[in-house]
């Protein structure tokens, strides 16, 4: 049986206190499973701690052994929070980013610069990458001052970006070639638990740096799984990523269909987010929806490329995925209408675009 974890409801094997926060390692066993659904029982409930996982092994993460120079390349909405926890929890941080601006104020908490993602890996022990998409992912790992150039032996590079699994191959090859340690850990959970340190990481690749680098996962993020070979990161970040621009396409329709029959679309959300369709999502998302206001947490564009390589690990494998399609067509007409750098939920102003055009007719 394969195993999930959420937060404050499952069973524990072990738990240590590991800087005043409660963390806990689960081991996987056959006559115990982990049983993590709402409706398992559980033997222990908290209402905030982490919870590591990996599907192979129990692993606890050491503080103590924490490489000594982390690199982070990508400061964008989920780089820049990323790289500040590691900061102010104390690690030693040299940073890169395109535009270098977005450098200062990380440099002004106490990071180092370096002026080309070869420099940054160069100079440190493991180097995390956080771009937009797998061009951006392919060109700063491997281009013509990318971070392989600057790997060697002993050192190691993660790649926290949504890509495809090829894209994701190619760099952990080039990075390997260099005698370096390659892991693909992109990441479930968005703006918020980035800057909250809530972040869930979707690993594989070398086992030994998932394992170096298990404590600078713990202050990123409240879980990391690791998926053996590197690919299956990226489906199962394409995959969660697939299934949640599905449902916030249908929210949006049921909102402006609540709407168009004389309902008030905050009480749908309320009722919405009492029932057995309640969602984090829905929730967070839906009273701004409601407003027409899209603060940026996971710009449209990065769901819509998201969309796009789900569905083409779907036609790699001969899997009917018609609802995911035809979500992206949303995703594609809001993208094509401007709204690329909204939040994604700012999709529902592609149906009342929809449905305008429909009524002129
Ligand atoms: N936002 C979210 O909620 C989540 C996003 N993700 C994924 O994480 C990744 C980053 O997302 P997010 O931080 O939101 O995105 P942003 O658009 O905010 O940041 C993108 C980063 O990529 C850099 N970049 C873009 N193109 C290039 C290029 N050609 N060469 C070098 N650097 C480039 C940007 O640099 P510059 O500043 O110069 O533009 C920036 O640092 C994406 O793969 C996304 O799908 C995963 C989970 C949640
Ligand atoms: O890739 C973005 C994921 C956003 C989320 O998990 O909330």
């Amino acid at each position: 049986m394969g195993m999930s974890l959420v937060k404050g409801n499952y069973q524990l094997s072990t738990c240590i206190l590991l800087n005043s926060q409660l963390r806990t390692t689960v081991f996987p066993t056959k006559t115990m499973p982990i049983m993590c659904s709402s409706f398992s029982k559980p033997l222990f409930s908290f209402s905030s701690f982490k919870a590591f996982s990996s599907q192979t092994s129990a692993s606890t993460s050491n503080p103590d052994e924490m490489p000594a120079h982390v690199g982070f390349l990508g400061l964008g909405i989920m780089g820049s929070p990323m790289a500040q926890n590691l900061i102010k929890a104390g690690c030693n941080i040299t940073v890169w980013n395109r535009t270098k601006s977005k450098c200062d104020p990380l440099i002004s908490l106490g990071a180092k610069y370096k002026s080309s993602p070869e420099e940054v890996a160069a100079s440190c022990d493991v180097t995390f990458a956080m771009l937009a998409d797998p061009e951006s992912a392919l060109d700063v790992a491997c281009g013509e001052h990318g971070a392989a150039r600057g790997m060697s032996p002993g050192k190691g590079y993660i790649d926290v970006s949504t890509v495809d699994g090829a894209t994701s191959k190619l760099i952990g090859t080039k990075i390997k070639d260099t005698g370096a340690l390659f892991l693909e850990a992109p990441v479930s959970g968005s703006k918020k638990p980035a800057e909250d340190g809530q972040l869930i990481f979707l690993t594989a690749g070398d086992r030994s740096l998932f394992e170096m680098v298990a404590p600078l996962l713990d202050i990123m993020g409240k879980s990391r799984f690791f998926l053996g070979d590197v690919g299956n990161g990226a489906a199962m970040k394409l995959v969660v990523n697939m299934i949640m621009g599905s449902m916030m396409a249908s929210f949006s329709e049921g909102m402006l269909l609540s709407e168009k029959v004389g309902l008030d679309p905050r009480v749908l959300v309320e009722v919405v987010s009492q029932g057995a369709i309640s969602s984090p999502m829905f929730s967070m998302k839906g009273p701004s929806m409601v407003q027409s206001m899209y603060p940026t947490a996971f710009p449209l564009k990065h769901q819509q490329k998201d969309l796009r390589l789900a569905l083409e690990l779907a036609e790699s494998v001969s899997q009917p995925t018609p609802i995911a399609a035809a979500a992206n067509e949303l995703y594609k007409v809001a993208k094509s209408r401007g709204l690329s750098d909204h939040d994604f939920s700012a999709v529902i102003e592609a149906l009342k675009i929809k449905l305008q055009t429909q009524s002129k007719e």
